[in-house]
């Protein structure tokens, strides 16, 4: 099958002929497609048929995450495998009551939550480390240190699209290396490797066999350089970060191997596409034309517009990035994107930390039961903000509180932030791409809240439309799994699917522009006052170490100025 030269939706490849989908199908008559979708909170698996694409098996499990620190975010290497098998299993089970088997499954594909990084030993093939979650800040030293040499946050932007943040790989790689002496001596024998989420489960699905990752995850490690689409040699100097740990980037569709591991459920199937998930959802939704715009709510938030072959350089805080590439010999398709680090998550938040609501999936209910925030500003900078802010040193704000404000405006508030967030996102996305962005796809778990899609087309004043599909993100890896060259189960049809399989809801905005901008104009003003409010680090026993070791390079003199100011410090610390 010809590479099919998406977003020029045209570029027609022929059907094929009842004869060849016979030949195609000889090994998989059923022709069906699993996803294992690894998520931030949540490990799916689920099963497709082809080529009409219904789900008929899922199964999903919650992830740990581990908050050791303030801001450090981690999640069990072994726990993700061990769930995604699980989650295969029962899926599994639920396809065999509907008469099909383990055999009918023609291709797995991946799509995982992005730049979170995992470090293991070759030869035990153990995690070295927790993986480092995305949103973790534990590097935000190390970047004002390589701020403070570079000056300036776009360094290394025109290589690799990103902007120097602790959100991306390089930094948490670095970390590891620099704090973790299990990888600093397995650095040193040659047998430490390092990956996003994907590589680990491909590592692990063909027992050591396969060290690989795609295009679009290697495109978030701030390691590659989008023109060569390798790793760039003088970004691993930097980072000090040998080429051998990392894995061979791919494309997104194409037969890697089998998954040869016995103890997986999964074995013997094809592993024939990989992609982080936000771009998963960006095929997802059928965005192949340049222009097109989707925004998945999950617990971030990430609205990526289609840039046709053309990477298009933000100078407003967006992210250049891979949306897609189909194929080995598939030209690459880029993206911009405006990722927003907290969006579901400030749900969980009042629900599991501040316990203002029983569940996140009845914030509806709670936010509907007052008609207006009351004039709240809820800004929810856990770690800082990413889009198009860039600040790490931000933290959260709820402002505007009266004697009258209820949990329902607060909750109500939170729901509004995410949406205030997206449209400080559409405001410079529209600067940069010169599209016209009249519309917005949505996707995510989060959609299924009509009040929060409602207040997201009244405050960016679009019209959205949220996808009846019950998920994107596995949607459109299943597809780029099924288009592999080899696998030949469906031929990636936009224009079909678009129009006649994928129904919307379709939310219209109910302000007027003056309210709109009323109100967006409060929203900036409560971001302004939580910019900058980390003035300091706090000092971790880690950085503690680094510290020390820092200390031991400057002269004498200022050591012992150090010293006693840190001294001071802990004095000024223990209570009374
Ligand atoms: N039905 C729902 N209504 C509103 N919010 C939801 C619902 N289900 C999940 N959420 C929110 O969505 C977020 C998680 O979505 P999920 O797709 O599981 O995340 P992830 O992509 O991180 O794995 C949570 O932060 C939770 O607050
Ligand atoms: O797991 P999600 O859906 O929150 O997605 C996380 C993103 O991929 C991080 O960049």
């Amino acid at each position: 099958m010809s590479g099919i030269n998406l977003p020029s939706s045209s570029a027609e490849v022929p059907f094929r002929t009842s004869e060849q989908r016979k030949m195609s199908f000889s090994e998989n008559p059923c022709g069906l497609v699993g996803v294992i979708d690894e998520g931030t909170k949540t490990i799916t698996f689920s099963v497709y048929t082809t080529p009409d694409f219904k789900e008929i098996a899922s199964h999903s499990v919650e992830l740990s995450i581990i908050t050791p620190q303030d801001g450090w975010y981690e999640q069990d290497p072994m726990e993700m495998m061990n769930s995604i098998n699980h989650c295969a299993k029962e899926s599994l089970k639920e396809i065999e009551k509907k008469g099909y088997s383990v055999s009918d499954i023609a291709s797995v594909g991946i799509t995982n939550q992005r730049e979170t990084t995992i470090v293991w030993d070759a030869v035990t093939g153990k995690p070295l480390y927790n993986a480092i979650v995305w949103k973790d800040i534990r590097t935000s030293t190390t970047v004002e240190k390589i701020l403070a040499k570079v000056g300036d946050p776009n360094h290394f932007k025109e290589t690799t699209g990103l902007p120097i943040s602790t959100y991306f790989s390089a930094l948490k790689i670095k970390w590891l290396n620099d704090n973790v002496p299990a990888v600093k001596q397995a650095i040193k024998k040659n047998r430490c490797k390092a990956g996003t989420v994907d590589s680990w489960i491909i590592w692990n699905l063909t027992n050591g066999g396969l060290h690989i990752t795609d295009v679009t995850n290697a495109s978030r490690t701030l390691l590659m350089n989008l023109c060569t689409q390798n790793w760039d040699p003088v970004l691993l100097r930097t980072f000090g970060i040998e080429q051998e740990m990392l894995p061979r980037i791919h494309s997104c569709s194409e037969i890697f191997g089998k998954v040869t591991n016995d103890r997986s459920a999964l074995q013997g199937i094809v592993i024939s596409g990989i992609l982080g998930n936000q771009q998963a959802s960006l095929l997802g939704q059928m965005c192949v034309k340049p222009g097109q715009t989707k925004n998945t709510y999950r617990s971030g938030c990430f609205l990526l517009c289609n840039t046709g072959y053309q990477p298009v350089f933000s100078r407003h805080g967006m992210l250049t990035t891979v949306a897609y590439k189909l194929g080995p010999k598939s030209p690459t398709v880029f993206a911009l994107e405006g990722s927003v680090s907290v969006a579901g998550h400030a749900l969980s938040w009042l629900q599991n930390k501040v316990r203002l609501l029983p569940d996140s999936k009845e914030a509806e209910k709670y936010a509907d039961m007052v008609p207006t925030s009351g004039d709240v500003y809820f800004v929810p900078a856990f770690t800082g903000l990413y889009a198009p802010y860039w600040s790490q040193n931000a933290r959260g704000i709820i402002i505007g509180l009266t004697q009258f404000t209820r949990k329902n405006h607060i909750v109500r508030a939170a729901l509004e932030s995410i949406c205030f967030q997206t449209r400080d996102i559409l405001e410079c996305m529209h600067q940069e791409c010169g599209y016209e962005i009249n519309k917005i796809h949505a996707d995510g778990k989060l959609t299924t809240n009509n009040l929060l899609m409602q207040l997201q087309a009244d405050t960016a004043g679009l019209p959205i439309f949220r996808s009846q599909l019950t998920d994107s993100t596995a949607f459109g890896a299943a597809m780029c799994a099924a288009h592999a060259e080899g696998i030949n189960l469906c031929r990636f049809e936009p224009e079909r699917r678009y129009y006649e399989n994928v129904h919307y809801d379709t939310f219209l905005p109910t302000t007027t522009v003056a309210e709109r901008e009323e109100r967006y104009g409060k929203w900036k003003r409560a971001v302004e006052r939580c910019l900058g409010w980390v003035i300091k680090q706090k000092k971790t026993k880690t950085n503690t170490a680094a510290y020390h070791r820092m200390l031991s390079s400057l002269p004498a003199s200022i050591f012992i100025m150090s010293s006693f100011a840190m001294l001071v410090h802990s004095v000024a610390s223990v209570k009374p």
